[in-house]
């Protein structure tokens, strides 16, 4: 652990010192040297790269480190006015996760998670993990482990929790490069060797969020904390920060030197997923021999799932690419949702002419899959083959979805499998914390799924897991195979052969502008708000409308044969506006419905309705 990123200024950049060690991310701090990215920003990275010149050695031959080491900047080092910043803890919550700026590179995007706020916020876990389990179990030395996706700040910020965590006198395991589900799998993995379980596990990750971000996000043997927790996290983490001196954070750090371990979980965790294809297959140890599927980690963290899942179970993955961790994210953003990304798994696939493609996004919590055709199975597609595998295992049984997935998927859930659709809001969190209540209420539902590809099963503990998704397709391919059904991965494509889907679809994103008069003291939620009632009272008094009867979220209306859903964005003052339609004409009538009632809305930007319209006539 480089112990000397503990005397980091948090007006600096946190440096992923250890990372910089490594060949790839050499690559990535030449390019965001050279790129768009680093414009105006020299003078702070020279400080940087001052301050932690013992560390970076490995520049000596860079051209770039001469212009470094010639700037003048002041070099800074650990001292009172480190903590000096005033931060709005608050801010840094995004529903049940964490998510900040987190080094400097992008222009106005000013860095807010810093180390001192990481490892303030590591120690309000720890306070807020010692409280709940003292009332709970009586007092026990608890362990919390910490992992960390592919991200630059990922070393920095993984040794600044560990010393938040240490200095509240709780022990601290370090997992490295890990994937999100891996680390809610640590509380309830029983192996001492591995020091597990963990009473509480941290993963530092922003999801596909741009290369300047990150995050935490928080478990227990109970799940993922909510965003009650989180709330009460950050306030603890505030007081932390506000009473931290050099002096407590030398103490830290002396702790953490003394507690900190470190272990190979994701061993354990590749080990369990194979196990879990081999006995869904029948007990087969190499049951997807002569199967070729290739993985895209998008330079992620997903990129054990080639060589350490896929290969002992005797699958071919030639072609599979962006396997190592970078996090500049050169290739394409990780994410299956993102038009690019899906290209690049299904340009693998037919250019390798695989069986399979798997791709997964940064933390590996999201997944997708594109089949032997070229054909994309994400969205609501993902949906409906996971549908037809879980209603093949529990018919009956109800799926919860987010809000915005089609019409066509519905039709496909009710009357294809004889399922229920229960059709809730956006937000992962929100669709698994559904399924859980209906099964307390007596409703049997063994799936929640996001058209995000965050998908999660009663099975496995309703964690969101993308390799965990992947293995239940795996096992269906596998069970074909031994079967001699079909080619490739037919039974897969052959699975959602009838679900219907709308030749047009559209996601329109519209930006309030906090600033604009027309909001007057309100705040952008009630100006949303005012949007979506107007957008309401058109539609009642449209007879081509409908309403949807059952909605839980925004305005959901049907009509030309085809639908819209227009609602608040989770975090963002957007109101996003979704349209499915059998036809350009037909999604145009739709977005004309909202255009007029959204277009005396001042503070709203619809250019991009403007813009749609001009693409469809
Ligand atoms: O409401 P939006 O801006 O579309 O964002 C909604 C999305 O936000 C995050 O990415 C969450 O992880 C997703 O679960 C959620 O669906």
């Amino acid at each position: 652990m480089a112990a000397s990123v503990g005397q980091l200024s948090s007006q600096l950049v946190s440096l992923p010192c250890a990372k910089l060690e490594s060949k790839n991310c050499q690559r990535s701090y030449e390019k965001l040297l050279s790129g768009p990215f680093f414009r105006g920003s020299v003078p702070l990275v020279c400080k940087q790269l001052t301050t932690f010149s013992p560390q970076l050695q490995v520049w000596k031959h860079s051209p770039k480190r001469r212009m470094m080491t010639t700037c003048s900047a002041a070099v800074t080092t650990g001292s009172e006015s480190a903590l000096a910043p005033k931060v709005d803890f608050k801010k840094l919550q995004n529903g049940s996760d964490i998510r900040g700026v987190a080094m400097e590179g992008v222009d106005g995007e000013p860095v807010t998670l810093t180390e001192p706020v990481t490892e303030a916020i590591a120690a309000g876990f720890a306070g807020w993990l010692l409280q709940k389990k003292s009332v709970s179990e009586g007092f026990v030395k608890l362990k919390i482990s910490i992992g960390h996706d592919s991200r630059l700040t990922a070393k920095s910020l993984q040794a600044a929790a560990a010393r938040g965590i240490a200095g509240t006198g709780l022990d601290v395991v370090l997992y490295g490069l890990a994937s999100t589900p891996a680390m809610f799998n640590s509380t309830i993995t029983q192996e001492h060797d591995l020091l597990c379980p963990v009473d509480g596990a941290i993963m530092l990750t922003a999801s596909h969020l741009p290369f300047n971000r990150n995050g935490l996000k928080f478990f227990t043997s109970a799940g993922g904390l909510g965003k009650t927790d989180i709330s009460d996290i950050l306030n603890r983490a505030s007081k932390i920060y506000e009473s931290m001196s050099v002096q407590t954070r030398e103490s830290s750090q002396a702790a953490a030197e003394a507690v900190v371990k470190e272990v190979d979980y994701m061993e354990r965790y590749t080990q369990d997923l194979v196990e879990a294809v081999r006995k869904g297959a029948g007990g087969i140890e190499r049951p997807l021999e002569g199967l070729h599927i290739v993985v895209d980690a998008g330079n992620g963290a997903g990129g054990f799932f080639a060589g350490k899942v896929l290969k002992p179970l005797g699958a071919v993955t030639t072609g599979s690419q962006f396997l190592e961790p970078d996090g500049m994210f050169p290739n394409h953003i990780p994410n299956p949702e993102d038009k690019r990304a899906m290209e690049a798994i299904r340009k693998a696939v037919l250019e390798q002419k695989a069986d399979l493609g798997i791709i997964f996004d940064t933390d590996v919590d999201r997944s997708a899959a594109v089949d032997s055709s070229g054909r994309e199975l994400n969205r609501n597609r993902l949906i409906a083959l996971m549908a037809a595998i879980v209603l093949e295992e529990h018919p009956g049984t109800t799926v919860v979805t987010d809000s915005v997935t089609s019409d066509g998927l519905t039709t496909f859930i009710e009357k294809k499998l004889g399922g229920k659709h229960h059709r809730f809001k956006r937000g992962y969190k929100n669709v698994i914390d559904e399924g859980i209540r209906l099964n307390q209420v007596g409703e049997e539902c063994h799936l929640a799924i996001e058209t995000s590809g965050h998908g999660a099963l009663k099975e496995n503990r309703w964690l969101d897991d993308g390799a965990y998704t992947m293995v239940k397709l795996l096992i269906k391919l596998a069970a074909a195979k031994a079967a001699g059904e079909g080619k490739g991965s037919e039974v897969l494509s052959n699975l959602i052969g009838e679900l219907k889907e709308a030749d047009f679809a559209s996601e329109l994103r519209f930006k309030i502008n906090q600033d604009h008069p027309d909001l007057g003291s309100g705040s952008f939620k009630e100006y949303g708000e005012q949007v979506m009632q107007n957008l309401e009272q058109l539609v009642e008094s449209d007879s081509a409308l409908q309403k949807a009867p059952v909605n839980y979220e925004g305005v959901r209306v049907s009509g030309f044969g085809g639908w819209f859903l227009l609602r608040l964005s989770l975090h963002d003052p957007v109101l996003p506006l979704n349209i499915e339609a059998p036809s350009k004409e037909a999604a145009a009538k739709l977005a004309q419905a909202v255009l007029s009632a959204v277009e005396g809305f001042a503070a709203l930007d619809i250019s991009p309705l403007q813009k749609f319209f001009a693409s469809v006539s």
